[in-house]
């Protein structure tokens, strides 16, 4: 479980994390719920290669050994103020008490395995990230280390997926009156 809930503390604005398998639509949705509501966007794979908040690269999974500490050190200042959409394939590092909402994106296998191979993805990490998707690792994870109730699961399969749930975030976002409140989306 992540450090600390957030307990009562008010922020202006809520965070949001959007998590979930590579290739469901972190990104795209992320950032198009940024633009619609003037929230900030913070893509943590970017963040991390631009400031060099890693150990290395991993050859076997092929991406940068992530350092969970540097990368939370160089948030937490743009955390506490709210209206902060972070977009990241992992969620159990993180401070609980930043967010305020975790959507986690999922997407069918067949489409995610088409999407991903588009990417360029072959052999094990396409298996890996496909196994991940079958198994709901991320919602898992999320459910683990975030209350139960700020934690939403969103189909993203379709252009028109990606609309609904920019739309209902949205909502959301415009409702929020607090930590703990209220119960749309
Ligand atoms: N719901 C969706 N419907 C159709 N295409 C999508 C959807 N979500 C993402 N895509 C496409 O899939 C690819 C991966 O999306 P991206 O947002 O980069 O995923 P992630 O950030 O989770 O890795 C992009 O080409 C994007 O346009």
């Amino acid at each position: 479980m992540a450090e600390g809930a957030n307990n009562g503390t008010r922020r202006p604005r809520p965070n949001l994390l959007i998590t979930g398998t590579p290739g469901t639509g972190k990104s795209t949705t992320a950032s198009a719920l940024a633009e619609a509501t003037n929230f900030r966007y913070i893509c943590v794979g970017d963040l991390v290669k631009e400031k060099n908040l890693h150990d290395g690269w991993d050859d076997q999974f092929e991406c940068h050994v992530i350092n969970e500490d540097l990368v939370c050190d160089e948030l937490e200042d743009v955390m506490e103020g709210g209206g902060v959409i972070v977009d990241y394939h992992g969620c159990d590092f993180f401070p609980e008490r930043w967010f305020d909402r975790v959507v986690v994106l999922q997407t069918e296998n067949s489409v995610l395995y088409d999407r991903l191979t588009k990417r360029g993805y072959s052999g094990t990490k396409l298996t890996n990230n496909i196994e991940c998707e079958i198994f709901q690792v991320l919602l898992e994870e999320a459910r683990d280390s975030y209350q139960e109730e700020i934690v939403i699961a969103l189909q993203s399969d379709t252009i028109g997926d990606i609309s609904d749930n920019v739309a209902s975030l949205t909502e959301w976002i415009t409702t929020w009156h607090g930590t703990g409140s209220p119960e749309k989306c």
